[in-house]
């Protein structure tokens, strides 16, 4: 990759995409968007040039700050996605090159591990050193670890933040919908169904994270542990407030697997 090539990243999680622009090993610009039609990639496939890629992929708010000169040609796109249908509307497409677990050199990996948790973090640990957990607070909610030797030692998935209240509403006959961006904690023993809610969800989600930061510090005391993923702020906001010890030795990222791309980016 030489240092003015263009190149997009692309990772496709269960909620939306993730995009991130890079200039050689220079991440420019980041931005979401929902998942994509079939329709829009075809139309991307036909694109000559950055400025022809449809709004869908590149909206207004990324072009309008000139990522680019003019009638630049179309970057190619590395691809990781842990979402099976969109991986095959993508594969297909003249720029992309899809990136597999093959192609990380994490030592121990399982072969169903999802490539998110691989990529974010092998670039967790290229830019933090290892040994190194990362916490994922995405759709899912993963804990992945390795040690020192650059090796798997393994992690946990459960339901995000999200996903555990509309799990609960979707699969109950009385359950409302709720807001879920609250700023404060609730309070423990709530009087009203919201915060019960929010009580029962919250609480039991900081009990766990704090519980995995606590045994990944008992396994490796000096280890850094970084959170990244859509819900990273509001969990690290609770765990100010109820784990103020624990939230001061998190390091927060939301790039990481931006990193782990340009790890092996970097040697096409
Ligand atoms: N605009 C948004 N769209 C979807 N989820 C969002 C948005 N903003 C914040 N979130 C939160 O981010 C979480 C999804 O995290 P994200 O890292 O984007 O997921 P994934 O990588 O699994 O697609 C959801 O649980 C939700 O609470
Ligand atoms: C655990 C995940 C669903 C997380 O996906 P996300 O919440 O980031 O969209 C994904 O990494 C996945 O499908 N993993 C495969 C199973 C595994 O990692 O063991
Ligand atoms: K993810």
């Amino acid at each position: 990759m030489k240092p003015q090539n263009l190149w997009l990243a692309l990772e496709i999680g269960n909620s939306r995409l993730h995009w991130g622009l890079f200039t050689g090993e220079t991440l420019t610009h980041t931005w979401d968007t929902e998942h994509i039609s079939e329709s829009i990639i075809q139309k991307l496939a036909q694109c000559q040039t950055l400025d022809d890629v449809p709004p869908e992929i590149l909206p207004g708010h990324v072009r309008n700050r000139q990522i680019a000169p003019e009638k630049t040609p179309h970057p190619p796109i590395f691809l990781a996605s842990v979402v099976p249908d969109q991986t095959a509307i993508w594969q297909n497409h003249p720029h992309v090159r899809v990136i597999t677990l093959e192609q990380i050199p994490l030592l121990n990996m399982y072969p169903t591990l999802g490539i998110d948790r691989a990529l974010a973090l092998w670039g967790a640990g290229k830019k933090f050193g290892f040994p190194i957990l990362v916490i994922d607070a995405g759709t899912a909610l993963t804990f992945t670890g390795a040690d020192a030797n650059e090796s798997l030692l393994g992690g946990a998935i459960l339901p995000g933040l999200a996903l555990q209240f509309t799990t609960l509403r979707q699969k109950t006959a009385q359950l409302p919908d709720l807001e879920i961006e609250i700023i404060y904690l609730p309070p423990r023993f709530a009087l009203n169904t919201p915060e019960a809610i929010q009580s029962g969800i919250i609480y039991t989600l900081l009990a766990g994270i704090q519980d995995f930061c606590v045994s990944w510090w008992r396994l490796f005391p000096d280890a850094k542990i970084v959170i990244k993923g859509g819900d990273r702020l509001l969990l690290l906001k609770y765990l100010q407030f109820k784990f103020p010890d624990i939230a001061a030795r998190l390091i927060v990222e939301a790039n990481l697997i931006f990193w782990g791309m340009l790890e092996i980016v970097r040697f096409f």
